[in-house]
């Protein structure tokens, strides 16, 4: 899948400024970085929530993206309902909150649950629907230790069975070393560097990627 070039340009600061990328099916990249290196703009600007400098970005034709910003949000409905939204499959809801340790919530109102409980809920509603490029905005970082990891199964299971393009906004490196396959690290509005895991992580290529890491402790 290729993603084209885009900018962002706020009163003539530039804060995104992203060169083309091909991004492959069925694997999870992990954007990582530094406060304001760009990431959320563009994660807002792929799913359409915030516009480019230019026309587009352009994504291959019929491409469909699902998207959980960093605020999610929950309707004044059940948390059955909220995730009934994403796809009317009720037994498929059940076991996504079987899963996500939500059924015993099910008949409670959405808008009344923890931080935790509301992105497990957001996660559960996206994943009713099969989606090409599926954009996660640090979908993890209200939740506690044992739904994290239960979560981050369900996200891997999610890109691995339906072969989805996944683009997985952390601050964890430990979460981008369980789970993605690619890093991409942004700096200062720019993709500085990417490529494999391991590599990434453990053998990067330039100083600023080198300071990231060792400030972040991986
Ligand atoms: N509406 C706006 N007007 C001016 N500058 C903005 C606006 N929205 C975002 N920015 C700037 O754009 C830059 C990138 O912000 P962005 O939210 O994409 O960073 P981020 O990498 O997601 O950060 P974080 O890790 O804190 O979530 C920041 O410097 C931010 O201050």
């Amino acid at each position: 899948m290729k993603i084209s070039a885009f900018s962002k340009t706020y009163h003539g600061v530039t804060v995104l400024d992203v060169p083309e990328l091909e991004l492959h099916p069925g694997k999870i990249y992990s954007i990582i970085g530094s406060n304001g290196s760009g990431k959320s703009t563009y994660a807002k600007i792929l799913a359409k929530v915030l516009p480019a400098d230019q026309k587009g970005p352009q994504l291959d034709a019929g491409i469909t993206v699902g998207y959980i910003p960093q605020k999610n949000y929950a309707f004044r409905m059940s948390t059955k309902a909220n995730i009934l939204l994403g796809g009317s499959d009720s037994a498929k809801a059940e076991r996504l909150m079987e899963v996500l340790q939500l059924d015993s919530l099910a008949s409670q109102r959405a808008d009344r649950l923890s931080g935790g409980e509301t992105s497990r809920m957001a996660l559960a509603r996206l994943m009713m629907k099969h989606f090409d490029l599926v954009i996660l905005d640090e979908p993890t970082a209200a939740m506690d230790v044992e739904t994290t990891f239960l979560s981050e199964n369900l996200i891997w299971e999610y890109a691995k069975k339906s072969g989805c393009v996944l683009l997985l906004i952390t601050h964890s490196l430990q979460q981008a070393k369980r789970i993605a396959d690619e890093i991409l690290f942004f700096h200062k509005g720019q993709l500085f560097e990417s490529g494999p895991k391991e590599r990434l992580l453990f053998a990067p290529t330039r100083p600023e990627t080198r300071q990231f890491l060792e400030f972040y402790g991986i």
